[in-house]
């Protein structure tokens, strides 16, 4: 009855102007007057004055004497002018009041002491030498800071300066968020118990309220609501007349049947927007209720987030009475093509790299399901709706999620995935250098050197004919890019199955049987070829394998299908089935390399790679994971 259909999408500029209108002062918090000791971060509701000057009395600022500065005039190095101590000229030192009457300091170390109590001086000082003169900093009465200003460290200690102990701010605006879906559970019960299948753990609003509190309002956590259209209300309703300034309704924002977040809002109110064109994020709803704005969040975490963004701060800024925050960018260059959507705004979360002296892009994967699409981010590259996508080498600004001198220490592989990729991030961290790897497989990866937008690629190619590996496809696809072949590890490769093996797969002819579904890998990936190269040498048709076409990226991937049913058996390394807990049939050893330019073999970062690759510990972790052998990890492996 209540399901809600929207149609009517706005471009988010449009929709955040029209909530923004719809605004009420009344429902705006107020001022609050609080220590200047706990006011960093916080929003000034008025201008802040000094009450002191500082400094508020002639001050030495040199260690030595204090004299009248008449008193040296026409001093030179061939007309030295005797000065006595007490009579003409008084210790002072830095930070210390001038005795009255005097008006410089001469520095201790240029003055000649004759005896105990007279000194000469070869240089004559003008008034004012070395003196801090009452308020050259500022003096009282002076505004130190403005309205609507975020107090800095730097601007606590001026204001206590200027002897302001205390000062009018900003309320902290609290945005109460209430988390819906019959599906949640909170975080804390698995402290008492593993999860059932079908529950989801609750974790939008401790982003969302990071967000807020970084941003300088107060998040406020309601309990989780089951997906009861009443309750929802209900918890809308006593929200909206608590304390609170902006009620957030996490999820229940699209077409599901029990998403009633925008049914509940309407009927305690009026809901402003339902649907913009944005991606992710596309069913937020704005509404207002009373006097408080009320946000419904769509419930993926990445479209919670960035709808959040884009319309939650703005309201929490226009709250605090701030200027608009924008993040700033980085032009960089498409490492490949992005088709996206005509008509809906759409947001890319990239990782960022610096190859050569251009900063390289290339976006994650578009799930907005999949948190870790941010946090693995380097910046957001916004897709305008009037434009199908961006071509590859295109140059862009990207939206920074950190910041440039890190992406410049950014090593970016591109190639074929292996978990060992991870010990080496975490090793190369203590070397402070950070690791961007994408997974397009390994011709993808040699590619992608060809292109010049990684620093290295990672490659299994197996020549079928000579058993060389790498190096008869880098002849053929990079012919004139001059390399180096460092070796990676020795992989075992092999069948992943579910625990147990229920349908038996114990070589290549299972893969053929009837009741047996596969799951590949992309061509390019040097599995793939691996897989084609046996199927070739025992003549089996690969066109007889159910799920042959059925394509994953990563070893991950082949595996979480295996877990889930998706398939029977896919190829893949040993260590990707046992993370997910699965049984594994060695079929063949493979060895997994780095191929890396001539060029970037200088490269301090790739210097560090080499040395990380070539260490014991790397070794030893590596061996630790099962099915790698180490025994030449990091020696290069020359041309045949
Ligand atoms: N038929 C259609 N279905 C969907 C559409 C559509 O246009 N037509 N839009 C899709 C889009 S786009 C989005 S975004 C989602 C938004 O759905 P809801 O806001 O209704 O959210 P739910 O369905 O309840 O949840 C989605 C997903 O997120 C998980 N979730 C929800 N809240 C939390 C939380 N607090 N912490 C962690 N995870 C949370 C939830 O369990 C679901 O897995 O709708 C599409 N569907
Ligand atoms: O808006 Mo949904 O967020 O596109 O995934």
């Amino acid at each position: 009855m209540r399901r809600n259909i929207y149609l009517d999408m706005k471009p988010p500029e449009e929709a955040l102007a029209l909530f923004l209108q719809h605004l009420s002062r009344k429902g705006f918090p107020g001022s609050e007057n609080i220590s200047v000791l706990d006011a960093v971060g916080r929003t000034t509701a008025l201008p802040v004055h000094a009450i002191l000057s500082s400094p508020h009395f002639h001050t030495a600022a040199m260690d030595g004497f204090a004299v009248m500065a008449e008193s040296t005039f026409g001093a030179g190095p061939d007309r030295p002018i005797t000065l006595r101590i007490g009579r003409d000229a008084w210790p002072v030192n830095t930070g210390r009041p001038l005795p009255t009457g005097t008006d410089a300091v001469i520095m201790i170390e240029n003055v000649n002491f004759v005896d105990d109590e007279t000194f000469e001086i070869e240089q004559g000082l003008v008034p004012w030498r070395h003196v801090r003169r009452v308020g050259e900093d500022f003096v009282a009465s002076e505004m130190i800071i403005p309205s609507r200003h975020v107090v800095t460290p730097y601007e606590a200690g001026a204001l206590i300066a200027a002897g302001v102990l205390s000062i009018e701010v900003v309320r902290k605006p609290k945005f109460l968020f209430i988390p819906t879906g019959s599906e949640l559970v909170s975080p804390e019960v698995l402290r008492e118990r593993p999860l059932e299948p079908g529950e989801t753990l609750e974790f939008n609003t401790v982003i969302l309220s990071g967000i807020v509190a970084q941003a300088g309002g107060e998040p406020v956590h309601h309990t989780i609501i089951p997906d009861e259209f009443e309750d929802i209300k209900d918890a809308i309703r006593k929200g909206v007349e608590s304390d609170a300034h902006v009620v957030v309704v996490n999820a229940g924002s699209s077409a599901g049947s029990e998403d009633y977040t925008a049914a509940a809002i309407g009927e305690l109110g009026e809901v402003l927007v339902h649907g913009v064109a944005m991606m992710p994020g596309k069913p937020t709803i704005l509404g207002i209720v009373g006097d408080k704005p009320v946000i419904g969040n769509p419930g993926y975490p990445v479209s919670a987030v960035l709808s959040f963004e884009v319309f939650g701060l703005p309201l929490l800024g226009e709250m605090l009475g701030r200027p608009r925050q924008r993040r700033p960018t980085i032009n960089a260059m498409v490492a490949r093509k992005i088709p996206s959507k005509l008509g809906q705004e759409e947001f890319l979360r990239m990782k960022l790299g610096k190859v050569g002296d251009r900063v390289i892009a290339a976006p994650l994967p578009r799930g907005a399901g999949s948190i870790t699409t941010l946090t693995r981010a380097d910046g957001i590259l916004r897709i305008p709706s009037s434009q199908e996508g961006v071509d590859q080498s295109s140059l862009v600004q990207v939206e920074l999620l950190r910041n440039i001198a890190e992406i410049e220490h950014t090593l970016v592989i591109i190639g074929s995935h292996d978990l060992t990729l991870d010990i080496l991030a975490d090793e190369l961290i203590e070397r402070n250098v950070f690791l961007s790897s994408s997974n397009v497989g390994s011709l993808g990866g040699l590619l992608a050197l060809k292109n010049r937008t990684s620093h290295m690629a990672t490659s299994h190619l197996l020549d079928t004919e000579t058993g060389v590996y790498n190096w008869s496809y880098i002849r053929r696809y990079i012919p004139d890019i001059p390399v180096k072949v460092i070796h990676g590890v020795r992989r075992e490769q092999g069948f992943i199955v579910p625990k147990g093996n229920p349908k038996s797969v114990k070589d290549f002819h299972d893969l053929l049987r009837g009741d047996v579904t596969f799951i590949n890998r992309q061509a390019g990936a040097g599995t793939r070829v691996l897989l084609d190269y046996h199927l070739q040498r025992l003549g089996l048709d690969a066109a007889e394998i159910k799920g042959y076409d059925t394509e994953e990226y990563t070893h991950t991937s082949v595996a979480v299908a295996v877990l889930s049913g998706v398939a029977d058996v896919g190829m893949g390394v040993l260590a990707a089935a046992r993370a997910l807990d699965l049984d594994f049939v060695p079929v063949a050893v493979e060895q997994y390399d780095f191929v890396i330019p001539m060029e970037h073999m200088e490269d301090e970062k790739v210097l560090k790679l080499i040395d990380v690759v070539r260490s014991d510990r790397f070794k030893k972790r590596v061996n630790d994971l099962g099915g790698y052998g180490v025994e030449k990890t990091g020696e290069e492996i020359p041309a045949p």
